[in-house]
């Protein structure tokens, strides 16, 4: 007898996964076979690329064939393309029986799956957000007499991640019987166990095979490269060189983090002519199936993917999975590098790491209780195409931003709020309100910020206006050392406005009046070139050389319009300088005069377009 057929499975079952090469049942197959049959809720969780498919499909056909009515069965999952690939195991494994299936999924006609809905298949197999559209708008079929419940992905199901799909669930969890099995099925179930058991109603059976091993497969060889993120693309395109010079016959799955640049590498690899396809979600549905069909054919090797490809895709042919971004998340990365090395099979995942990403790499191999290998690279050749990739990849963004790359982007939320029932245009409004709130009280911050900032400016100015050695004898008789007993008490802070004509010898006449206490007087240059002077170590230096930091950024940055001037005078020589000047040179400004003193006495206004911008006050 095959060890299917000890399982509980009939001869007809048995016979059609011998057909398919399916002989010894897996681990998760064996342990959730027999309490499927039995009747009882299950948990599933098992390794990627473990069989996990066909142990629910299995029994469900198994028990449809004993009682075929529909809508007997409803298996739920997060992605078009995963529910066409489930669709695809009852129709193949239940060929004897001719099962009759319906998926329902976005970004198809909804009027033909209705229809297909109202002619009761046996089997409807759907991702959540267009299921619960059907039951919302239509009455013209029922789920309230199905046997079977199957969340594959469970976990993704319940997470709240980019797409929540919790509310859909609520409308579809409605419409179901109360009496039902239930199976949930997934590599990473331990997250939301909790709450997966709330749905599996009775106590499910738990067909996890060992709970403490490894959560990868020992087929997969688990690489990384520590690289900076402006030699990532080089690393990409000489990893792909090297695999595809050495196997004719591998296929490549290259995971990113966003849809655009998922277009943008896709580009870049084929300006290296490397055959490369796309899938991320801002494709159109047919064109998402017809690229996953070219690469499953082998007619193209490398697809680039967002993680819309990260869970239950099962590509034989796939060799290599290359993650362009560390992923955030333990389980992303099991399920991303789960794409290869399933059923048996080797295979090998390299991650491109920056120093930034190193905690997640940390957090990985923890959670998957596996130590990462670094992958051995030759980095001379690397550096060799670095400025070639570089430039190909800014020509790639260039021609993509010219597209309506964006605007599609756009469109397609737009879409997407209608489909929630919302008024884009209301949303775009309110949008712009709370954008406009946050500015108000990040420039409010910001001025806070800045009144601090020249309150501790001022003190700073006013501690170093205090006699002390440093300013020793060139300070001129009454601030030095020399002055006597009263020079202290007077330059100290409260010495206020009149600190500035009696700081030195040379304070003259200019400096005078005009030294007033506010923020932007001209005291406050010397204080700014004091503390950049202190703070640099290069005290001296800096007033030899007659440099002065100045900073007004925040003020000038309103004034884009009108390029200001910055006019210094410095030991009676005036310097005008461009704002393009005072930007390139960090906001500070040199003096062409060599200062003989440290106490230079600094004029310093700043006009735009005819108009005074700064100092506010004294001028
Ligand atoms: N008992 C078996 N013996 C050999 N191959 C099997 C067996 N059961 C399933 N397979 C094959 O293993 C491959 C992977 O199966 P499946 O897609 O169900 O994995 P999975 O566990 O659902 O993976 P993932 O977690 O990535 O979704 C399929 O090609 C399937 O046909």
């Amino acid at each position: 007898m095959s060890e299917f057929a000890a399982l509980g499975l009939s001869d007809w079952l048995v016979k059609q996964c011998q057909q398919l090469g399916i002989n010894k049942p897996t681990p998760v197959q064996e342990n959730c076979l027999p309490p499927t049959l039995e009747g009882r809720d299950v948990m599933g969780c098992a390794k990627t690329g473990s069989g996990k498919t066909a142990a629910f499909v299995l029994p469900v056909l198994q028990k449809l064939s004993e009682d075929p009515y529909g809508i007997f069965c409803l298996v739920l999952t997060p992605t078009r393309e995963l529910a066409y690939q489930i669709a695809e195991q009852f129709r193949v494994l239940g060929k004897p029986l001719g099962v009759k299936d319906c998926i329902v999924v976005g970004g198809m006609d909804m009027v033909t799956q209705a229809l297909e809905l109202s002619n009761q298949p046996h089997v409807v197999v759907a991702t959540p957000g267009r299921l619960a559209d059907h039951i919302r708008s239509s009455n013209t079929f029922s789920l309230r007499r199905i046997q079977f419940l199957i969340l594959d992905e469970a976990d993704r199901l319940l997470e709240q991640g980019c797409t929540d799909f919790s509310s859909d669930l609520e409308v579809i969890l409605g419409a179901l019987p109360a009496k039902r099995q239930t199976l949930l099925f997934s590599a990473t179930l331990t997250d939301t166990l909790q709450e997966l058991k709330n749905i599996a109603l009775n106590e499910p059976s738990s067909g996890r095979a060992n709970p403490s091993e490894t959560r990868t497969v020992e087929e997969l060889d688990q690489r990384y490269i520590l690289t900076p993120e402006k030699v990532k693309d080089a690393h990409l395109v000489h990893l792909i060189q090297t695999f595809t010079d050495e196997h004719h016959d591998w296929s490549i799955i290259i995971f990113t983090n966003t849809c655009k640049n998922c277009q943008v590498l896709t580009m870049m690899l084929r300006e290296f002519n490397f055959p490369t396809i796309s899938l991320h979600s801002m494709m159109k549905q047919k064109q998402r199936f017809a690229n996953l069909a070219k690469f499953k054919a082998s007619v193209y090797r490398i697809l680039i993917a967002t993680d819309v490809a990260a869970r239950g895709l099962d590509i034989p042919t796939v060799q290599v999975v290359i993650n362009h971004n560390t992923p955030g998340l333990p389980k992303i990365y099991i399920h991303r590098v789960g794409r290869t090395a399933r059923a048996g099979r080797n295979g090998v995942s390299i991650t491109l790491v920056t120093q930034y990403d190193i905690h997640l790499v940390h957090s990985i191999e923890e959670q998957t209780q596996t130590k990462l290998k670094e992958f051995p690279t030759d980095e001379k050749e690397v550096h060799k195409i670095l400025t070639q990739v570089n430039v190909a990849r800014r020509e790639c963004e260039i021609k993509l931003e010219a597209s309506d790359f964006d605007e599609k982007k756009e469109i397609n939320k737009r879409k997407q709020m209608i489909l929630e029932g919302k008024d884009p245009d209301l949303e775009a409004k309110r949008k712009a309100e709370l954008e406009k709130i946050r500015s108000r009280k990040k420039k409010f911050k910001e001025r806070i910020q800045e009144s601090m900032e020249q309150q501790k400016q001022a003190q700073v100015k006013k501690s170093i206006r205090k006699p002390g050695p440093k300013a020793g004898p060139k300070a001129g008789p009454k601030a030095g050392p020399k002055a006597g007993p009263k020079a202290g008490p007077k330059a100290g802070p409260k010495a206020g406005p009149k600190a500035g004509p009696k700081a030195g010898p040379k304070a003259g006449p200019k400096a005078g009046p005009k030294a007033g206490p506010g923020p932007w007087s001209k005291d406050h240059i010397e204080a700014q070139t004091w503390r950049m002077s202190t703070d640099s170590g290069r005290h001296l230096d800096a007033a030899e050389m007659g440099g002065f930091t100045v900073t007004f950024a925040t003020e000038l940055d309103k004034e884009r319009a009108h390029p200001p001037f910055c006019t210094v005078v410095a030991n009676s020589t005036t310097i005008r300088k461009s704002w393009r000047d005072v930007c390139l040179t960090n906001s500070v400004i040199y003096c062409n005069t060599r200062v003989e003193n440290r106490h230079i006495q600094v004029e310093c206004s700043v006009s735009s377009g005819g108009r005074s911008l700064w100092p506010p006050i004294h001028r």
